[in-house]
């Protein structure tokens, strides 16, 4: 199962904040599945690139947004090996532009998930996601890094 971690930004500079953090992240991630982080210019240049990741699978695209659904650390962990475990070659965790997701990206998205009720920056967003990923393998692996606490 690949995972790619995406986000739709208007600037690139965005992308920096909370950087290295994020990073760390990716490369946790990554010992346990090949992860990979993308920038798209709009959320259309994004649906186009999910609908092109065609593989044996479809890709599986969770889209995050703060009206979704609400789940603890542990049913991510379990919907992520689910899709681990069903086969799905390509898992997308997305953050949405400044102005939320469309209709049209709300009605491909497979999951819609909410990470609280507070409305977070994308910068903040995109780093509790990759951690909230890295925590699921953790979760799945039975590794010490999460308590549950
Ligand atoms: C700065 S937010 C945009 C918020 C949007 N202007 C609004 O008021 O709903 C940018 C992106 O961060 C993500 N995001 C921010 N807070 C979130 C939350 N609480 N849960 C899930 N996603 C969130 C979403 O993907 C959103 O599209």
């Amino acid at each position: 199962m690949k995972i790619t971690l995406a986000a739709v930004l208007s600037t690139r500079s965005l992308l920096e904040a909370g950087g290295r953090w994020f990073d760390d992240y990716v490369s946790r991630i990554a010992r346990y599945t090949p992860c990979e982080s993308q920038a798209f210019e709009s959320e259309k240049a994004l649906l186009e690139w999910i609908e092109r990741q065609q593989g044996r699978t479809r890709a599986y695209a969770i889209l995050f947004d703060s009206r979704g659904r609400q789940y603890s650390s542990e049913e991510f962990a379990a919907q992520v090996g689910r899709l681990r475990d069903e086969g799905t070659q390509r898992v997308v965790f997305a953050i949405g532009p400044a102005d939320g997701w469309s209709p049209a990206a709300k009605q491909r998205a497979d999951l819609l998930l909410s990470l609280g009720l507070m409305t977070l920056p994308h910068q903040l967003a995109r780093v509790v996601v990759a951690e909230q990923v890295y925590r699921a393998f953790t979760i799945l692996a039975g590794h010490p890094y999460h308590s549950g606490h």
